[in-house]
């Protein structure tokens, strides 16, 4: 028999996600993980007082506990207007400007929201997040019958993918509905003071949230950049908001070693890379949080990746990619290790049905849930791949909810500072970024570039 039904809600506020690095011990000392203990304690010291690299960019460390009720309640009522007007809201916004709100988005929806009929919310969906022409047609297409409101994101203003894409979305939106109703439809969540979408977002008179200047993109998801698009999508930006308030308390610089996962993930993985672990690949055994990976690879990626040093950020879905990736990773060279994202309880249940004839041999698994077969594959996987040569750290999950998605997000940015802060470099710049704007500002011949285009003739 197959049922689906919600499981038993438990008091989420009582549990807490949680690590365990026993299965890197063949692999690092216990005693080197002990030693980097206390760089990783002073690190996190350095984090709070501010004393160390990039430092003028640390206005994320505190976020979940500055957000005030009144700053919650001013972004709901926003994402109100636009769940009012909206039957689809579109996110414009690139890197940190985007990937967060869907990390969180993905994971709390339906895995078939977009088909759902008799909504209660706006279908969100993503645009300025590539330059494909395709993309962008097949959105206005698809637009064509809607109504449709716009989140503008971009920290600098400046990002030559978003400002495109809003600008051909702003003028389909203007079209369809006139100037005066577009505005009431656009929010634009940018810089303070500069950039050319803060000018053109006062111009206009959108509705507007200010990035604060010391809180960089890529851990931006606490801020309205994040939370509106959430708000929009119908989920709980308060307890998302609470959940990461909770780890900033448990992972602060006063909470032992032994009880801060926060230390304990950054020192292992910098201990697995001196080893010559250069990959860490993230693991999940639930669909939902393929996203989670992509902002958890922009978050360690440009935060570590400088001076030709930094683990390289790679992500695998499981089981699924066990079917292609899963040869790589159990026998591929030995440069990697893996973290898993494992959700203890999923929301539904699905019993394994019986079937008289047992044709394709599943009978022995009558009565079970998918989840307990699932659960058994990570596990299966865990050991052949430790077996394999593949360190292992497992990042549990209770269940996949705002609350737990608020922990794993401060948790991952607190632990990112600090493996930063290890590795020597510093963890909030992205100086490598600007390269290929660089040549595609020359190859453009963009006003201001026309030295660089003559160069880069040169080079055709
Ligand atoms: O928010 P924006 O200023 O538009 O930036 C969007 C993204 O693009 C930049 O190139 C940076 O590498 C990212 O860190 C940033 O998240």
């Amino acid at each position: 028999m197959v049922t689906s039904k919600p499981i038993n809600k438990f008091r989420e506020m009582e549990k807490v996600i949680s690590l365990n690095v026993d299965k890197v011990f063949s692999f690092v000392n216990k005693s080197d993980i002990q030693a980097g203990a206390a760089l990783a304690k002073q690190y996190n010291e350095t984090l709070h007082k501010g004393s160390g690299k990039g430092s003028d960019f640390l206005g994320w460390l505190n976020l979940p506990s500055s957000i005030t009720d009144a700053d919650l309640k001013d972004i709901a009522d926003t994402a109100q207007v636009l769940r009012s007007k909206c039957e689809v809201v579109v996110v414009v916004g690139i890197g940190g400007s985007y990937l967060g709100a869907k990390s969180v988005i993905e994971a709390l929806s339906n895995s078939f929201d977009w088909l759902q009929k008799d909504r209660k919310n706006p279908v969100i969906v993503y645009a300025g997040q590539n330059i494909g022409e395709d993309y962008v047609s097949e959105l206005i297409a698809y637009l064509a019958d809607k109504s449709f409101g716009i989140i503008n994101i971009s920290k600098s203003g400046t990002t030559t993918e978003p400002a495109l894409s809003f600008r051909i979305l702003k003028g389909e939106l203007e079209r369809k509905v006139g100037k005066e109703e577009a505005k009431s439809r656009i929010v634009a969540i940018t810089d303070a003071a500069r950039g050319a979408l803060h000018t053109l977002a006062r111009k206009e008179g959108y509705k507007m949230y200010v990035i604060p200047d010391n809180v960089g993109g890529r851990f931006s998801v606490l801020t309205p950049v994040g939370l509106l698009p959430i708000a929009v999508a119908g989920f709980d930006i308060q307890k998302l908001v609470q959940g990461a308030a909770f780890m900033e308390k448990n992972t602060a610089p006063d909470v032992p070693f032994e009880k801060n996962l926060a230390e304990q993930y950054a020192v292992t993985r910098n201990e697995l890379y001196k080893k010559g672990k250069k990959i860490e690949i993230l693991a999940n055994f639930n669909p939902k949080l393929h996203f989670f990976a992509e902002w958890w690879k922009q978050l360690y990626g440009e935060s570590e990746g400088k001076e030709n040093k930094g683990i390289f950020n790679a992500a695998v879905d499981f089981t699924t990619d066990l079917h292609s990736m899963g040869q790589w990773i159990q026998e591929g060279e030995r440069s990697i290790f893996e973290t898993v994202l494992s959700v203890a309880n999923p929301a539904n249940t699905v019993l394994v049905p019986k079937d008289e004839e047992d044709l394709d041999g599943l009978n022995f698994l009558v009565g079970k849930r998918v989840d307990f077969v699932n659960k058994m594959a990570e596990l299966g996987t865990q050991l052949a791949h430790v077996d394999g040569g593949v360190p292992n750290i497992k990042i549990e999950i209770p269940e996949l909810s705002e609350y737990y998605l608020g922990q794993l997000i401060y948790f991952f940015e607190k632990a990112c500072g600090i493996s930063g802060y290890i590795l020597g470099v510093n963890p909030f710049d992205q100086p490598g970024v600007e390269a290929y704007k660089k040549n595609m500002f020359a190859l453009l011949n963009k006003p201001g570039f026309e030295k660089d285009h003559e160069e880069i003739q040169k080079r055709l």
